[in-house]
């Protein structure tokens, strides 16, 4: 039989932060008992009305079975008091709201809502706490709303509140009529989870609406897994498999979706295929601006280029090879052109040489790379100034627009002779895009990088795409010079790369395997490794700094989920005084490593010893947590350069530890040891192209912990994933 009942929560048992589901125990005046079911916020302290019927379980006896559950304002000052006390309001902790109550009482919730400014009157909150206090109050009012009605659709109340924050008071008439539009907008709702609603709201199967979301969160998915495009009948037979609906139902939509703007079908190389709009233009838009840049006429360097080489290598004192000579020149005679190489064949050492030159000739000249850590990577070990390539082309967030923007377009373009580009197997074809929007012909365009790294994260193969279309001019380094032949690192990473297998173990080198059977074996020797072997062994390194744990996976007892759980334990263990803040199944603590893992180009940040503020935070940086806010409920970490960044609660879903993370994650970074287990992963994982890319990310050591014969194996699987993208086939056809 159905009941309600008021309470306000004792104690809570089990809480699950993604959805809301709760186990917790309950008191009002007359009784106390256990509720279980979806009580959004869940905290001791908090008062509900809850509806449902008693069960009895099995095991746990008689609770009461939450079919709705809202949450009410407690009516006594003590349980006012608990209720501030549990961190329900960001801005109040245990301390503040024994005071805010002692000073209002029974009117306190009152003042909050409708005289936030009053609390100021409470000793040690000053105007602009108190206006946090109660602009938080009103979030929160506002979003229990919310979350109470979107509790039917399953939706957690961490994606209520960001729900509530991108559309307001307007998010439940969002979600009812068009709950596909989220897909667009909130972060952490995908085509599935809108489906599902629009399951309960009862839309129609064959809906339009339905159909291009299912065919934009496909085009998105191939996306997200780096392909530019999808075939047509690969992506009507996909998306009509997701959605249940016929191939011809798919195909009737996406005309109509073209003519709106929304995709673009085309003819590429004999196949129909169909693009995201935003890769189709930027696809377009690189190969006509690549080779306006290539063929422009170049400003004029007054001088014989052999006699500055010979200049450059006298103040330098070294010789360049003959093919690293031809790669300097060609670089300085081309509009565009491309210098590849595995590490210890030169690269850097050519960018030297390059921008010895380009001084002796008075060129105005940038370097940047696509991320903040390979930027300073090339400032240390060049001693010139790079940037990343966001910086570089002046990004920021358009407020209005609610989009990341660059300054540097084709209206104000960048304002060099000369831009280097860095570690370029990672630029993906929107960046790129950005890249070129911004580059006037008559710029020398010089892309360096190692073209047999994993391709960018994000979606394009930019830099195989202008090697392989063999419109730009190449030059691939393959010498190894004799400092870097010392390295059994860089010796390894070019026998993987030519498919033979790496020498391990040799005594005064820097790569080890150790042999170990099973999962469980590897797990606990990779422990073991960080915590006590390795820094015992290399006593200059930190163990939090200059050890980086890769692996190919994230799920999995080797993935990098639980090496990070597994390896928090060991190098940041609980301890009372440092303080911790739960997100679903993470546990955050203070000293953590930490990674955002999207970007975030609003995210405000603050260097204290310069006072310098900033905004944007970006997939793969990696801090460390500095404090938590146990009263705002936000958690401070400091990122590379000293900047620091405040997430709240609802932001927590943008990190992860960082202990271990995947290679693909690593790329562009380099650590002083790097630590890997090698055991069965997925064959399209488990590649030589990701073992070389693991391998060349260590710079003073690498540990591989697991089976010879699955490295082997990896040496042996030489299966690149193709990837579904037309700058190739553009930059060939145009030219
Ligand atoms: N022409 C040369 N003569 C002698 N030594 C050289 C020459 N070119 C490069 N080296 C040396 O080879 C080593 C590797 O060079 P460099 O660091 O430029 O390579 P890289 O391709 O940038 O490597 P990585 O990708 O690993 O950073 C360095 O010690 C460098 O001094």
């Amino acid at each position: 039989m159905t009941e309600v009942k008021c309470g306000t929560i004792e104690d809570v048992i089990y809480k699950n932060k993604e959805n809301g589901y709760t186990i917790a125990v309950f008191e009002n005046e007359e009784e106390s008992f256990t509720a279980v079911g979806y009580l959004p916020f869940a905290d001791a302290g908090r008062c509900y009305e809850l509806t449902g019927s008693w069960k009895v379980h099995p095991v746990y006896g008689e609770q009461f079975d939450v079919t709705e559950a809202k949450e009410i304002m407690p009516t006594s000052t003590k349980g006012i008091e608990n209720f501030l006390a549990s961190g329900a309001v960001k801005g109040i902790g245990k301390k503040t709201a024994i005071l805010i109550v002692k000073k209002f009482g029974l009117d306190t919730l009152r003042v909050m809502e409708e005289e936030p400014d009053r609390l100021s009157e409470v000793e040690g909150i000053g105007e602009k706490k108190a206006s946090i206090i109660g602009e938080a109050f009103k979030e929160k009012r506002a979003v229990a709303d919310v979350s109470l009605f979107l509790q039917q659709f399953d939706i957690s109340p961490g994606c209520a509140i960001r729900l509530y924050r991108e559309y307001g008071e307007a998010a439940v008439d969002i979600v009812t009529q068009n709950p596909y539009q989220l897909v667009n907008d909130v972060y952490g709702i995908g085509f599935k989870k809108a489906d599902a609603i629009a399951g309960k709201i009862g839309i129609d199967k064959n809906d339009e609406c339905r159909i291009q979301s299912g065919v934009k969160f496909t085009l998105n998915y191939y996306v997200g897994e780096g392909h530019t495009y999808i075939p047509q009948t690969l992506l009507c037979e996909k998306a009509g498999q997701l959605m249940d609906v016929s191939t011809e139902s798919v195909y009737e939509v996406l005309v109509g979706m073209a003519f709106e703007g929304d995709i673009q079908i085309e003819i590429l190389e004999g196949q129909t295929v169909v693009f995201l709009m935003p890769y189709f233009m930027a696809e377009q838009n690189v190969c006509k601006r690549l080779l306006a840049v290539n063929n422009a006429s170049l400003k004029v360097i007054n001088a014989d280029l052999d006699s500055l080489i010979g200049i450059t290598e006298k103040e330098k004192n070294l010789e360049l090879s003959q093919n690293q000579k031809f790669a300097v020149k060609s670089s300085l005679l081309n509009g565009v052109s491309v210098i590849t190489g595995g590490p210890g064949t030169g690269k850097t050492t050519i960018i030297n040489a390059i921008m010895n030159i380009l001084e002796h000739s008075g060129m105005k000249t940038a370097i940047a790379a696509p991320t903040g850590r390979a930027a300073k990577r090339i400032t240390e070990t060049s001693g010139y100034y790079a940037s990343t390539i966001h910086r570089l082309l002046e990004y920021y967030y358009s407020e209005g627009e609610d989009i990341m923007r660059f300054g540097k377009t084709e209206e104000n373009p960048l304002d060099y002779d000369v831009v280097i580009i860095d570690e370029a197997s990672m630029i993906d074809i929107l960046l790129m895009n950005g890249l070129m929007n911004a580059i006037v012909p008559g710029t020398r365009l010089i892309f360096v990088g190692d073209s047999d790294q994993l391709p960018s994260v994000g979606a394009g193969n930019v830099l195989r795409d202008m090697i392989d279309s063999e419109t730009i001019y190449s030059v691939k380094l393959t010498e190894i010079f004799r400092q870097a032949k010392e390295s059994l690192i860089v010796v390894n990473a070019h026998k993987i790369n030519k498919g033979e297998n790496p020498d391990c173990n040799e005594k005064d080198k820097d790569f080890f395997f150790l042999q170990k059977n099973g999962e469980k074996e590897m797990l606990a020797t990779i422990k073991d490794l960080c915590a006590r072997r390795l820094p015992a062994y290399f006593k200059d390194c930190d163990s939090m700094k200059d050890m980086q744990v890769l692996t190919p996976v994230r799920k999995g007892m080797l993935g990098s989920i639980n090496l990070n759980k597994e390896l928090q334990a060991v190098l940041n263990p609980p301890d009372k005084d440092l303080a911790e803040q739960k997100y679903g199944e993470k546990t955050f603590r203070v000293n953590d490593k930490v990674m955002q893992i999207k970007n975030n180009y609003q995210m405000s940040w603050k260097r204290l010893e310069d006072f310098t503020e900033g905004q944007g935070v970006f997939n793969g940086d990696v801090g460390f947590i500095d404090h938590i806010d146990k009263e705002f409920n936000e958690v401070v970490v400091v990122f590379d350069d000293n900047k620091y960044v405040t997430y709240d609660a609802a932001q927590l879903d943008e990190l992860e530890l960082a202990y271990a993370v995947t290679v693909h994650k690593s790329q562009g970074s380099e650590f002083p040891i790097v630590i890997m287990p090698v055991s069965w992963f997925p064959p399209v994982l488990a590649t030589r192209n990701l073992l070389y890319t693991a391998v060349t990310r260590g710079k003073q050591a690498v540990v591989l912990v697991g089976s010879m014969n699955k490295m082997y194996a990896m040496v042996e699987n030489n299966r690149i994933m193709d990837r579904y993208t037309g700058l190739k086939a553009r930059l060939k056809s145009l030219l």
